[in-house]
């Protein structure tokens, strides 16, 4: 890493450079010029495939990007991930998921090792019946308590995977607002469900006090206290804090492990819960395979780095501000909000590792929702919009037996079409016959055509799973993991740590303590007591 101003750097002039001219570039012509473009701008690794050729990329931009990262110290900064060193410099720690999914012949920790046999016997146990809730039934339902990196990653792989289901259905709790976790106890039998608080502080408000209601839940449907060990054990790196909520079960992980990057540890036990443990294994597996892949591959043929630098490339240099994630499969529905967690808590930054400001663009907006629904909904915008975004499509290939089906068909083609649409536009010559055709000419005929152009020319990725499976799940998240890291190394920040989220969270206290009256009132903006003042009246607490 480099302490000098990245926009002095050569490779960033260059790309400027690259970018002026790019602006006038059209990509399908250089698909015209080119008849190995698609190859050439495609990546496969660990049964991912990155076509990246419809961004507005050609080899002169992708070699000034791989320039880029080599001047930010990408090689070193690899070498230091991988070895556990500890990256993650404004807390002091490593950032090693990637122990977490090495194979169980590889050296690891002894610590991974005995938590990793723990959770299979656990989970064995559950699974087989032999662990039993207080009446002596065995457990149905598994409720995972927890928020962010504590929920979103065991809610994405459960939800992707949901065909492998067995016998235990896993449910995921988030929210503070009551609703989330009454609305799942209402469908819950006390004597069947297993919660699992899962949180790496053990601190976090929410989580915690979900965990109490269930808690009371279970109490006031016919369990003793002596009951509640057989159904709530903890997920955590704080030992202390969860003999103090009263869990005797813990599964432990360690402070290496960031909470965003979690899943592949302990955090993940609902997935096994839910799932099997061999699914589990298949998950680590698969992110394994990904993981020698980027630590190994050189930048040209690097998939993971190869996605960070077309993200850079599109937010530093073509200015477009919006990453749009759409994959093309309902059962991958969370995938936005894991990756916004991912990329924007991670990059969301605007201070080097240094401490100094930041002086580009860092992590673009990231939104996005699945297709086919999309289509209907925020299309529109990608396709005329006048801020236009760069789209990753993710797309799970399927067999022959899913084919029959006409959805399944209609569902993959829809993914293609909307790829190309978004890259050539529509033609205007075309267009302008289908008007004179609709009986369209002068003033009507220009005004219509001015509604209907697609200038297109908008880029995107593709993403090709060769299969919805645990494995190349991971294969996945792992490769997204790595995008977030290279693209940190890039502009110099610690993708590991989130200061930002702290402040929201510490008024959040004094504001509840006021709101209830137990706090002296602080000093706060207008708006802020107005709004405090609406609140208590309409809870009838008027005057505090
Ligand atoms: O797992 P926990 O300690 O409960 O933390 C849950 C989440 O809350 C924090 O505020 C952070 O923003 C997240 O990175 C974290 O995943």
């Amino acid at each position: 890493m480099t302490d000098l101003d990245i926009r002095q750097q050569p490779a960033w002039r260059d790309l400027g450079r690259l970018a002026a001219q790019m602006s006038r570039a059209r990509v399908d012509s250089m698909f015209a010029h080119d008849p190995a473009r698609a190859e050439r701008f495609t990546l496969s690794a660990a049964g991912i495939t990155l076509d990246y050729s419809k961004q507005r990329v050609d080899q002169a931009v992708m070699r000034a990007l791989g320039r880029l990262a080599e001047t930010q110290g990408f090689h070193a900064a690899r070498t230091a991930l991988f070895s556990g060193a500890p990256v993650n410099n404004s807390e002091g720690r490593a950032a090693w998921h990637m122990a977490l999914r090495r194979p169980d012949d590889a050296p690891l920790h002894d610590e991974v090792h005995a938590v990793r046999a723990a959770m299979a016997e656990f989970v064995d146990d559950v699974r087989r019946g032999r662990w039993l809730g207080y009446t002596g039934a065995p457990i149905s339902d598994v409720v995972n308590i927890g928020i962010g990196g504590s929920d979103l990653g065991p809610r994405l792989i459960c939800d992707a995977l949901a065909q492998l289901r067995q016998r235990i259905h896993c449910h995921f709790v988030a929210n503070v607002d009551p609703a989330d976790l009454d609305d799942t106890l209402i469908r819950m039998d006390p004597e069947r469900t297993l919660f699992i608080v899962t949180s790496k502080s053990f601190g976090t408000a929410e989580t915690l006090a979900n965990a109490q209601v269930a808690r009371q839940w279970l109490l006031d449907n016919g369990a003793s206290e002596d009951d509640i060990a057989r159904h709530f054990v903890a997920v955590s790196t704080n030992e202390e804090a969860v003999r103090a909520f009263g869990i005797e079960r813990m599964f432990g992980f360690w402070d290496w492990v960031g909470g965003r990057f979690s899943l592949w540890s302990a955090v993940g036990i609902s997935i096994a819960l839910g799932l099997g443990m061999e699914t589990f294994d298949a998950l680590l597996a698969g992110a394994h395979a990904m993981d020698n892949h980027f630590e190994t591959a050189p930048l040209e043929t690097n998939l993971p780095a190869t996605l960070a630098l077309v993200g850079v490339w599109n937010n530093n240099f073509l200015g477009l501000p919006s990453h749009v994630v759409v994959p093309y499969a309902q059962r991958l529905a969370a995938m936005p909000a894991f990756l916004q967690q991912l990329e924007m808590e991670s990059n969301g930054k605007s201070v080097t590792r240094d401490g100094e400001a930041v002086r580009v663009e860092t992590v673009p907006t990231v939104w996005g929702s699945v297709g086919t629904n999309a289509q209907h909904a925020f299309f529109q915008m990608l396709h005329q919009g006048v801020l236009a975004a760069d789209v990753d499509f993710v797309l799970p290939l399927s067999d022959a037996e899913a084919a029959a089906d006409d959805r399944e068909r209609q569902r993959v083609a829809n993914c293609l079409a909307q790829a190309e649409a978004l890259m050539r536009g529509r033609d205007t010559d075309a267009l302008v016959d289908e008007l004179t055709r609709e009986g369209l000419s002068g003033w009507a005929l220009e005004q219509r055509l001015a509604a209907r152009r697609f200038d297109g020319n908008r880029p995107n990725s593709m993403i090709l799973m060769d299969r919805l499976d645990a494995w190349h799940l991971g294969a996945l998240v792992a490769a997204y993991e790595h995008k977030v890291f290279v693209q940190g190394v890039i502009w110099n920040i610690n993708s590991f740590d989130q200061w930002g989220v702290e402040l929201g969270k510490t008024m959040a206290g004094q504001l509840l303590g006021e709101l209830e009256g137990s706090r002296e009132p602080a000093d706060h903006d207008a708006s802020t007591d107005a709004l405090m003042d609406r609140v208590r009246r309409a809870w009838g607490r008027a005057g505090g």
